[in-house]
C-alpha cells in the first residue's frame, strides 16, 4: 500500500529559461497602479520593490526602470525616527529599512537616505539578550536579528550593535536537528535557518553550526519532483529552492542536493503566457517567486545570461563585490 505523499507532478513539456517574457513581466508590473494585487500589497511595497528590482538586475536589466521613481519613493518612506516603511504614510519596520537599504546599494544611492538614523533606528531594536525586534511594538524573531545585521553590514555600521549577544540569541535558537527556528525552542523551518546562517555568515561565525546535521535536514527537503519544501510533510515550492539552496552553499553543501532535478521543477514554475514565476506549476505567478526562481537558477549555475548571485544577502555579487562586504560560507 503506498503511502502518500505531499508532491506535485511537473507537466510533461518543461519551458526552458524565458529571460525575455521575465523581464517585460517584471518592468510592466507596478505600472497599472490600479492593478488588484498592486493594491493588496501596498503594506510590502518596499519588498516588492526590492523583488522586482533584483530579479531584474539578475537579467542584466536594472537600466529598464525609473531609477529616480524608486529613489524619491524610498526618500518619502523614511521616518524621522530612521526606520523606513513599506509604503508612504505607513510605520517602519526593519523589514522594509533591509528591503529599502538593498534597493540604494544596487542603485549605488544611499545618499538619498540619512545613512546615521537608519543606523540608530537599527541599533535602537536591539533588546538586552542581543534579539531584536521588528519594530516598536516588540515581536521578537530572528528575522529581524538577520535584517538588522544585514543591514548595518550593508552600511559598514556594524559596530552600532552588540555583535556578540547577537551571535548568543542566534545560537540559542539552534534546535537539536541543527536547523533553527524564530525564538528559542521553535520549530525548524528553512526560511529562518537561511536568516541564522546569514547572520552567522555575517558575523564569521559559522563554526557555531553543525553544517552536517543541518546539511542533511536541508537536502531533506528534496521531494521525487525535484522540489524543495521547507518543513517536513509541506508541499514544493519555487521560493524554498531559494531559502534551501542558498542555506546549502552557505554551508558548503549544495552538492548534496539533485540539481538537474531541481532545475527541472523550477523551470516548470515558469508561466509561458504571462512571464514571471509561480510557487508550483501551473499557480499565479508573482514577483516574489518570480525573483526567487531565477536567484535558484543562478546559485545552481544554470544560466549563463543570470548574474551571479550572493547567497547571505540576495543580491548580485557585483554589488557586494562594489561594496567591500565579505560574508563568510563554509567550503
Ligand atoms: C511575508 N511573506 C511570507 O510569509 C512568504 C509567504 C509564502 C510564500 N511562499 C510560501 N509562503 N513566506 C516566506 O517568505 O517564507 C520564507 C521565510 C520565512 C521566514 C523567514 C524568512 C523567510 C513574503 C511575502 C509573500 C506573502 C505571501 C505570498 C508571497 C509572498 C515575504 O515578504 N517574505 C520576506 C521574508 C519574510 C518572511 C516571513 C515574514 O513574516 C516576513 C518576511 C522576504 O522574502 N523578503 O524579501
Ligand atoms: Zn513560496
Amino acid at each position: 500500500m503506498s503511502i502518500p505523499v505531499k508532491d506535485v507532478v511537473l507537466p510533461s513539456t518543461i519551458p526552458k529559461l524565458l529571460l525575455e517574457k521575465h523581464t517585460d513581466y517584471l518592468v510592466s508590473y507596478g505600472t497599472n497602479k490600479d492593478d488588484y494585487t498592486y493594491c493588496m500589497t501596498e503594506h510590502l511595497r518596499m519588498s516588492g520593490m526590492y523583488w522586482g528590482l533584483t530579479a531584474l538586475d539578475l537579467m542584466g536589466h536594472l537600466d529598464n526602470t525609473s531609477k529616480d521613481e524608486v529613489l524619491e519613493f524610498i526618500s518619502q518612506c523614511q521616518s524621522d525616527c530612521g526606520g523606513i516603511s513599506p509604503s508612504i504614510n505607513h510605520d517602519p519596520h526593519l523589514l522594509y529599512t533591509l528591503s529599502a537599504v538593498q534597493i540604494l546599494c544596487m542603485y549605488d544611492a544611499l545618499d538619498v537616505i540619512d545613512v546615521d538614523k537608519v543606523v540608530k533606528y537599527v541599533k535602537n531594536r536591539q533588546q538586552p539578550d542581543g534579539s531584536f525586534t521588528g519594530d516598536i511594538w516588540g515581536e521578537v524573531d530572528t528575522r529581524f536579528s538577520f535584517c538588522a545585521v544585514a543591514t548595518l553590514s550593508l552600511l559598514g555600521r556594524l559596530d552600532a550593535i552588540d555583535v556578540n549577544s547577537a551571535v548568543e540569541f542566534v545560537r540559542s535558537c539552534m534546535n537539536f536537528d541543527g536547523g533553527f527556528g524564530s525564538k528559542p525552542g521553535s520549530e525548524s523551518h528553512a526560511g529562518l535557518i537561511y536568516c541564522c546562517l546569514g547572520l552567522l555568515s555575517i558575523t564569521n561565525s559559522l563554526h557555531l553550526v553543525d553544517a552536517d546535521r543541518l546539511g542533511w535536514w536541508l537536502c531533506e527537503r528534496q521531494l521525487l519532483s525535484g522540489g524543495l519544501n521547507g518543513r517536513p510533510e509541506k508541499l514544493p515550492d519555487v521560493c524554498y529552492s531559494w531559502w534551501v539552496l542558498s542555506s546549502l552553499t552557505i554551508l558548503g553543501r549544495l552538492h548534496w542536493i539533485d540539481k538537474k532535478k531541481l532545475l527541472e521543477f523550477v523551470l516548470a514554475c515558469q508561466d509561458a503566457e504571462t512571464g514571471g514565476f509561480s510557487d508550483r506549476p501551473g499557480d499565479m505567478v508573482d514577483p516574489f517567486h518570480t525573483l526567487f526562481g531565477l536567484a535558484a537558477i543562478s546559485l545552481l549555475e544554470a544560466d549563463s545570461v543570470l548574474k551571479p548571485i550572493n547567497p547571505t544577502y540576495c543580491m548580485p555579487e557585483n554589488i557586494i563585490d562594489r561594496l567591500g562586504v565579505t560574508p563568510a560560507r563554509l567550503d
